[in-house]
């Protein structure tokens, strides 16, 4: 509805796109130039992936020899990445290498070992539930039929029928102000899938609840709605689209609507979450194929091709490059283009937000809470500590003592200034308030990842606010001089925020570019140079 009145421009005119030889050749120039024979001194392309412990090592050779020069680069190996390199593979394209800053692919499926010495359990600080799974012979979650290729444990978590609730005072049951935040939050995506049917303009979460009537006031419901929003989009409903935040949440668990399912599965495997994506990338990558422990600092791109330049001063060139770094990273100017982006994709860049989701773990000596899966804590402080969860029962992991909390969105960013100490102090201060009549000993083990701090992630996911129109969307997605290409979470319409959305944008990216290398050259996708909107207001009428 907001694209009747733009421009939509194609990067440039295809016709005069160069042959893929003409380029091939002028990019090796540009190699030469650069000192193709210094790069080789340096060893660049002796460097040997460093998978850690647990991971599949690639062991397929590749029928092409090492060069600097590539059809396709893939920059960042998370789901998107690794699935755009499986799809050009398939579609026999082979001269692609995915870079990637850490020693290990997974991006965002991110596991670590938690526990005192005697009592180790691998934990996931990312991404650790497949939203959705199948229903019937409907559509079944991509990232559930990796987790069943690969006989991931994993285990059915009950956001809804298994939950315990607290306030300062102590345990208090106020199920039926909770049970009242769940059909809040069910009216309110089935109004806002209304709302875009009778193409209605988009209004902030918080409008869309005012709408319904749904006012929280009291600890009590603050809290349970907390659980139905922020805990799920990682910011507040002030801060988000209703419409987005219906449509993600459909076409994930409303099987009516396109989605999959309704349930929640958690890993619990040892192997971490990300040995699925792992197993998955040695099947087809050789050793040439991935760059590991390799930070890209700048991107050059033209009409022509591009040149990525790494953080221990090598580059690499390519016709085509699929960034796939995190909104986070791109807001933060972790990375330099050169040339600047356009204004068109810079000005979707800063308007998509990135939530911030941040798990804290504890480990006792021994079970002294609840014997649901989770807890809901009600503070006078919006999203002080609120959601509990433990993986001390049968399924998880019995016996382990590991209780972990998580807040979201600004919250999140506070603790990030704060040192553990600090954190662990307030953690356990509201343990104290939960149950006043009970002796809470020292944790074990401690430990919160601090997302928003990290250079590779600047935030855990993207979230939809209001003002973000469905032109910024194009234009978040839109290719950059036909030869910059970008995909991840946050460029997924239906599915931003969800590891299936990063799946579907790998796949979706590599098929467009791999016709691009098909036939020789392509204008990539569209965007919108102007986006625009129907106005608050009307600047003659209001301001004269
Ligand atoms: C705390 C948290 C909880 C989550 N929970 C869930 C969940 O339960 N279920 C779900 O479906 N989704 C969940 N998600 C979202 C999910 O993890 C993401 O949607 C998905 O992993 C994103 O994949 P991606 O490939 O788009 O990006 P990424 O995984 O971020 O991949 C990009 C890669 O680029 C690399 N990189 C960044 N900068 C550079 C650089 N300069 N040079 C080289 N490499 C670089 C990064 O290391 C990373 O590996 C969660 C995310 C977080 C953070």
């Amino acid at each position: 509805m907001h694209l009747r009145s733009v421009t939509v421009i194609n990067d440039a005119i295809a016709s005069s796109i160069p042959t893929l030889t003409a380029s091939f050749s002028l990019r090796l120039l540009f190699v030469r130039i650069l000192g193709l024979s210094v790069l080789f001194g340096l060893g660049l392309f002796s460097r040997q992936p460093q998978f850690t412990s647990g991971i599949a090592i690639p062991t397929k050779q590749s029928h092409f020899t090492d060069t600097n020069d590539f059809q396709v680069l893939i920059l960042g190996g998370g789901v998107t990445g690794v699935i755009a390199a499986e799809t050009l593979h398939r579609r026999r394209i082979d001269n692609f290498k995915i870079i990637e800053a850490r020693p290990t692919l997974g991006g965002r499926m991110k596991s670590f070992s938690f526990g005192a010495a005697s009592r180790q359990y691998v934990l996931e600080l990312g991404a650790e539930w497949i939203h959705g799974t199948q229903t019937n012979n409907g559509p079944s979650n991509p990232i559930y039929d990796l987790a069943r290729k690969n006989n991931l444990s994993i285990q059915p978590n009950h956001y809804r029928g298994s939950m315990t609730t607290y306030d300062h005072t102590g345990q208090v049951d106020y199920m039926k102000t909770f049970n009242a935040a769940v059909e809040n939050f069910a009216a309110l995506t089935v109004a806002g899938g209304d709302r875009i049917q009778r193409g209605l303009m988009d209004a902030t979460t918080r409008s869309g609840y005012a709408l319904l009537d749904a006012k929280p006031i009291t600890p009590h419901e603050v809290a349970s709605e907390y659980y139905q929003f922020d805990w799920e989009y990682a910011q507040a409903p002030e801060q988000s689209s209703w419409l987005a935040s219906s449509w993600a949440n459909n076409f994930t668990f409303n099987c009516d609507q396109g989605g999959f399912s309704t349930d929640n599965l958690l890993t619990t495997d040892q192997r971490g979450f990300a040995s699925i994506l792992q197993s998955e990338a040695a099947e087809f990558l050789s050793e040439e194929q991935v760059l590991l422990n390799a930070t890209v600092k700048a991107i050059k791109y033209s009409n022509d091709g591009v040149s990525v330049s790494l953080s221990d001063g090598t580059s690499l060139s390519a016709d085509y490059v699929l960034v796939t770094f995190s909104l986070g990273v791109l807001q933060h100017n972790d990375v330099l283009f050169e040339p600047a982006l356009p204004r068109w994709k810079s000005e979707a860049i800063h308007g998509m937000s990135m939530g911030i989701y941040t798990k804290i773990f504890l480990q006792f000596p021994e079970k002294f809470w609840f014997d649901t899966e989770f807890a809901l804590y009600a503070d006078h402080k919006r999203g002080w500590y609120p959601v509990w969860q433990s993986l001390d029962m049968d399924g998880f992991f019995p016996g382990s003592g590991i209780l972990f909390v998580t807040v979201t969105g600004d919250f999140s960013k506070r603790i990030e200034s704060l040192s553990d100490e600090v954190v662990k102090a307030e953690v356990l201060a509201v343990l104290h308030s939960m149950y006043p009549n009970t002796t809470i000993p020292e944790p074990d083990a401690f430990y919160f990842p601090r997302w928003q701090s990290d250079p590779l992630y600047r935030g855990s996911y993207s979230n939809w606010p209001s003002s973000f129109l469905k032109g910024h969307h194009t234009n978040l997605r839109a290719t950059v001089e036909r030869r910059l290409w970008f995909g991840g979470e946050a460029t997924s319409f239906k599915y931003y925020g969800y590891l299936h959305g990063a799946y579907y944008e790998g796949q979706k990216m590599a098929e467009e570019i791999a016709h691009c290398v098909e036939d020789g050259g392509c204008a990539g996708l569209a965007h919108v140079e102007e986006v625009s909107s129907s106005r608050p207001y009307d600047i003659a009428a209001d301001f004269m």
